[in-house]
């Protein structure tokens, strides 16, 4: 058997260089039209691998040149597969009819297309991405009006729920997968290849199957409810800081009871990342057009307690530091959406950022895993400063934490990468401006020890 996947991103790089591990008698090809992030995925450096996900750098080097082959030759792939997994990207659409809430499907499509031009015999073609409800009705009347004769294409939904940062963990060890696929006898053959495959590993009953409207629409509503928790949870940090309660405190009390649970009730300066955003909103515009406004508006507030968390956060700051930091330096501890993974998208610590720039402060960024010219395209967007020349005037990016926090007035912790919590403090204390302040947006650092040392420790959802 052979798998192609068309997308080599965070998700079809590590989804199916995990099938190649775990099936070496399958030969599984990723394809992208990105020759650049080929050549990455083909480098022989772990660093220089396009992705960075613990344990990801040992399976692509065991598999790859074995069963596992990156490449621009989508074609090819194609023409070979058994199997085609669509896991490219379908981004938030810029322009156009539902613009800045509907998924951008032409990747998607233009990927069918291609399938549907080039395939001269059947497949099984799984929609990874994660899409509107229906979507794969579309890719079926794409595929069957312009495939050749005697070639047929059997759909099927098998949404993804690895988080990034556990990629590698959630794919060996997954909750469940989903498979969705029509009710006719083909689907249902093509749901067992599907579902068997997956059984190499995964326990048989967390191998889940349903219809294929159903499988779309769970995946949405998966990050929707996840997403809504932390919002929850997040609306609930206001009131603890305006109380005196410990958003901690009061997570934790809650999460005992079993039927709300103790996971992903953290609270912080905001949810990042490329999915939870896109995805509600992608639910909005569906609830709009299906004419369903309260529903729209119930998950459109998840998002919009997001944004104003964030912006909260970046405004305790300024009030904290004497309402003025016009020239003030700013360590800002992290800058990828969360902890080990190097993905800067939707991260909050860039929203933060850009109000805190705008306020007339210089930032000091650190990241372990974030390149100076990735945060600089974050920062690099309309409305913030366009030239990167005038951005190097007011933003530096920093390999060294105690480098980054030398002179500064403030840190800010953004990501909760663990090595934040085991600085040497004193010796931050010591080279910084005084009163010095940290700002600690995940809950992670030990406040009375920073607060023995003189630092004054502002806390998301805690008044101290
Ligand atoms: N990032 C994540 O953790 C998760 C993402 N998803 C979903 O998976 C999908 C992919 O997400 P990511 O992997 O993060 O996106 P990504 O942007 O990292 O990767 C997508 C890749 O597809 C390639 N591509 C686009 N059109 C193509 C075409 N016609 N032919 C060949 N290659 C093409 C792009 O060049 C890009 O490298 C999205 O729908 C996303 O919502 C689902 C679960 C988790
Ligand atoms: O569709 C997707 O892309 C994926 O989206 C999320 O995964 P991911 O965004 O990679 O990471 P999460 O661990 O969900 O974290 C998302 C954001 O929420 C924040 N978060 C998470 C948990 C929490 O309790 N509090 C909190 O603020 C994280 O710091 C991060 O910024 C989901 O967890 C995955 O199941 C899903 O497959």
């Amino acid at each position: 058997m052979k798998v192609c996947c068309i997308g080599a991103g965070y998700v079809g790089g590590p989804t199916c260089t995990v099938i190649a591990h775990k099936c070496p008698d399958i030969q599984v090809t990723i394809v992208d039209v990105n020759p650049e992030r080929i050549a990455a995925w083909n480098s022989d450096v772990a660093s220089e691998l396009p992705i960075y996900e613990p344990g990801l750098s040992d399976l692509v080097f065991e598999c790859r040149g074995r069963n596992l082959f990156f490449s621009t030759d989508v074609d090819k792939a194609i023409l070979e597969a058994d199997i085609i997994y669509v896991s490219v990207n379908t981004p938030t659409k810029h322009s156009g009819v539902g613009k800045g809430f509907a998924a951008d499907l032409c990747y998607v499509e233009s990927a069918t297309r291609r399938i549907a031009e080039v395939a001269t015999s059947s497949k099984i073609v799984v929609e990874k991405s994660t899409v509107p409800c229906r979507t794969a009705e579309s890719m079926r009347a794409i595929l069957e009006t312009n495939s050749r004769e005697n070639v047929r294409f059997d759909i099927l939904s098998n949404p993804e729920f690895l988080a990034e940062g556990t990629a590698v963990r959630d794919l060996l060890d997954p909750d469940r997968v989903l498979i969705g696929s029509l009710s006719t006898p083909e689907g249902l053959k093509a749901q067992r290849v599907l579902a068997d495959l997956y059984a190499r590993w995964v326990p048989r009953d967390r191998v889940i199957t349903m219809g294929l409207w159903s499988s779309e629409l769970s995946k949405l509503a998966a990050n929707a409810l996840l997403a809504q928790r932390i919002s929850s949870v997040n609306a609930l940090s206001a009131i603890c800081e305006a109380t005196g309660a410990d958003v901690d405190e009061v997570a934790y009390a809650c999460g005992l009871d079993s039927r709300i649970g103790p996971k992903f009730l953290k609270a912080s300066v905001g949810f990042g990342g490329s999915c939870f955003q896109k995805d509600i909103l992608n639910l909005v515009y569906l609830a709009e057009t299906l004419h369903l406004p309260q529903v729209a508006e119930y998950w459109r507030q998840v998002v919009s307690m997001n944004e104003y968390q964030k912006q909260r956060f970046a405004e305790r700051i300024v009030r904290c530091m004497f309402n003025t930091i016009t020239g003030k330096r700013i360590a800002l501890l992290g800058w990828a959406f969360k902890k080990d993974t190097g993905d800067t998208r939707e991260s909050a610590a860039i929203t933060v950022a850009k109000s805190l720039l705008q306020e007339g402060a210089k930032l000091h960024v650190y990241d372990p895993k974030v390149s100076r010219t990735r945060v600089m395209l974050d920062l690099a967007e309309p409305g913030v400063q366009s030239n990167e020349a005038k951005l190097g005037e007011t933003v530096a990016v920093c390999t060294d934490i105690y480098e980054a926090a030398a002179n500064a007035d403030a840190v800010v912790v953004c990501t909760e990468w663990d090595e934040f919590r085991t600085l040497d403090w004193q010796r931050i204390y010591n080279n910084m401006h005084k009163p010095a302040f940290v700002f600690d947006g995940r809950l992670l650092l030990d406040v009375a020890q920073l607060r023995e040392i003189g630092f004054r420790v502002e806390v998301i959802g805690k008044t101290l």
